[in-house]
């Protein structure tokens, strides 16, 4: 499904005249739902240019009749197990937070209260549906991108530490937060003493276009766990407030602001940058040029989307709100992946359970049909699954592991089994098992190869009932087989970590490749793989932070303070070493302000050519 866009269009405010309205909702057909916003063209008055979206909300659309509309259906999804996104985009001052937060009075209320107390309310009916089976809780966490770094907004601001929350890439796409305090709500009551006091912690600051503009982005997710007797069903709610785009030529912003603005502005960019590129089916998408595109991963996540356009009506937006225009429509064609969570069952089914103690046996020779061991992973979307979930055999999941169960002499009950989860950072979330892969409980019938090749001549016996009985000696040779290998294993993965920077080779296959081995070597290419991708991150981490460090010397140098363009240009070498460029303006700037020459050629660790023409190469020229 297609991120859904809607406008919404802000009513007049104090000051502002009906003659200055140039931004109007209009409907396709008559006597149906708006859904196209018209504008003049800049050129030409007379001239309209129309923009069609899935829903238009004119100026006199009240906050309830918003949420009802676009974000009230959306509960259901949630619960079915569907992530739910909500981002409201736009110029400064077209009402974002007006639309996510809204104001304290009731009637005022945005979509995040609103969408709390569905939340709060569906769960208590579940809960009561289900005569107490199914509990609901909810967890919320709330964080804020601030000059393009991350910081918690649940925990007071003196805790913060100047580099912010570092961001880490999921399988599957996703990329977290590390570090991220979560916090438990029982009500809309606790919610919003939460809420409000960790929007005191968010940044805001007036500026010419908005008495109260936001400066950061701020993302609060919303974790719904609904835990039954057989499974848990986790799913998100991310409400995102972005921060307005702003026209320093309008804003009269002082150096701070500035310095604010830019990385504002250039996130949005990068935003806009990305929609460009999903739309257009380029392979590349610039997600990695900023945290805002990371954690929104728009076209990479799975569920709902929707984005909330605010506009002002104003001539005085005109280019602004062509631009965002422009934008949003092009959002409408990024696809979203309506994919559910996955259900983590705590025991088996209990009419698997049931099938299995009648059909044949634990000890015959009859093979027991695979069970969902970890987790159930559905394609399939919203109502369509929930009807078709009855009717669709158990999905089969296998638990890898590498250690060598003991193998028991007879099989455990099946409905006291503990399933154990697969590890979601070693399988791709959004891989769809096809095949049915062997599971890894010790199958009575079989003598597992790796045991019959490590047994030697020892030989294990299978008794008549199909239970293997094992001698000391064999027990003894297995666990000195496994000691030797978790050893080979951690030697092996303490050279990789020593030359993680210069991507060592996978280890050499094994000579002798037993189902065990295999196992082995393919989990320790995957913690090299996992080291080789968190060694990139911080590469790129480094270099955005570099290049914020250039912004805001340029930003200085424009204002005209050149000793705190000096002091951005001085903290960015470390991260370019001997970029000759930055190296002239240090030495520029440090003779102009009669400072004594630095010694910049210490950071230029020989590895400096490299990067020198990658910076070129980003910044269209050089710094
Ligand atoms: N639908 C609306 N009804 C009434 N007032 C509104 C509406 N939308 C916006 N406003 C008012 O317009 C002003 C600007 O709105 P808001 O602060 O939400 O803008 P914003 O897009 O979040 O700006 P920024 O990006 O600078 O944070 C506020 O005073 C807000 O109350």
């Amino acid at each position: 499904m297609s991120v859904r866009v809607v406008a919404r269009i802000r009513p007049l405010l104090d000051g502002e005249h009906e003659k200055d309205i140039i931004v109007r909702a209009d409907t396709a057909e008559a006597g149906k739902p708006n859904t196209i916003v018209k504008i003049p063209s800049p050129k030409n008055g007379a001239e309209d240019f129309s923009f069609a979206f899935n829903s238009v909300y004119d100026q006199s659309t009240s906050q309830e009749t918003l949420y009802n509309s676009e974000v009230q259906p959306l509960l259901k999804s949630l619960f079915q197990g569907l992530d739910v996104t909500l981002f409201a985009y736009g110029v400064t001052g077209t009402g974002k937070t007006h639309t996510m937060r809204g104001g304290l009075k009731l009637a005022d209320r945005g979509v995040i209260p609103r969408l709390l107390s569905g939340v709060f309310r569906r769960g208590k009916k579940i809960a009561k549906d289900s005569d107490g089976d199914t509990s609901v809780t909810v967890a919320l966490s709330y964080y804020e991108i601030y000059n393009d770094k991350v910081f918690d907004l649940l925990e007071p601001p003196e805790q913060r530490t100047p580099m912010g929350l570092p961001l880490r890439a999921e399988a599957g796409g996703r990329t977290v937060v590390c570090g991220l305090t979560e916090r438990r709500c029982d009500d809309l009551r606790d919610f919003e003493k939460l809420y409000i006091e960790a929007n005191n912690n968010r940044v805001t600051a007036a500026t010419k276009l908005n008495a109260h503009s936001s400066r950061s982005h701020a993302i609060l997710r919303v974790k719904v766990t609904q835990s039954g007797p057989d499974c848990v069903r986790e799913s998100t709610a991310s409400a995102i407030d972005l921060a307005g785009s702003e026209d320093n030529r309008r804003t009269d912003n002082g150096k701070e602001r500035l310095v604010e603005s830019a990385a504002i502005n250039k996130s949005l960019f990068v935003l806009s940058q990305c929609i460009d590129a999903i739309s257009r089916g380029d392979r590349r998408v610039p997600y990695r040029e900023s945290k805002m595109t990371r954690i929104l991963s728009l076209g990479q996540n799975h569920g709902i989307t929707v984005m909330i356009l605010n506009l002002s009506p104003l001539r005085s937006y005109h280019l602004d709100t062509l631009s965002s225009l422009n934008v949003s429509s092009r959002a409408k064609r990024i696809e979203v992946r309506e994919i559910e969570n996955e259900v983590v069952y705590k025991q088996f089914p209990k009419s698997s359970v049931a099938a299995a103690h009648g059909g044949g046996g634990l000890g015959g020779g009859k093979r027991q049909p695979l069970q969902p061991l970890a987790n159930a992973h559905n394609v399939q979307s919203g109502n369509a699954a929930a009807a078709a979930a009855a009717a669709r055999p158990v999905k089969a999941f296998s638990v890898y592991t590498d250690e060598l169960k003991p193998i028991p002499t007879s099989r455990p009950s099946l409905a006291t089994s503990e399933i154990r989860r697969a590890s979601p950072a070693k399988r791709s979330s959004d891989q769809e098992p096809t095949t049915a892969r062997p599971s890894k409980l010790a199958r009575p019938s079989l003598l597992p190869s790796s045991l019959a090749a490590s047994s030697g001549s020892h030989h294990s016996s299978l008794s008549s009932q199909g239970t293997i009985t094992l001698s000391a000696a064999q027990i003894e040779a297995m666990v000195e087989k496994k000691v030797a290998e978790v050893l080979a294993a951690r030697m092996a993965a303490e050279q990789q970590a020593a030359a993680a920077s210069a991507m060592p080779p996978p280890p050499p296959p094994p000579a002798k490749s037993s189902g065990q081995d295999a196992a082995a070597t393919m989990q320790r290419r995957l913690e090299a793989l996992e080291r080789r991708i968190e060694a990139d991150e911080r590469r790129e981490d480094a270099r955005s932070d570099g290049l914020r460090y250039l912004l805001a010397a340029r930003q200085h140098k424009e204002s005209g303070d050149e000793a705190a363009a000096l002091r951005a240009y001085e903290s960015a070498l470390p991260f370019f070493p001997g970029q000759a460029k930055l190296v002239g303006k240090i030495r520029r700037l440090r003779g102009r302000l009669g400072l004594p020459g630095c010694d910049v050629g210490r950071h230029d660790g020989g590895g400096g050519r490299g990067r020198r023409d990658d910076v070129r190469g980003r910044k269209g020229g050089g710094v």
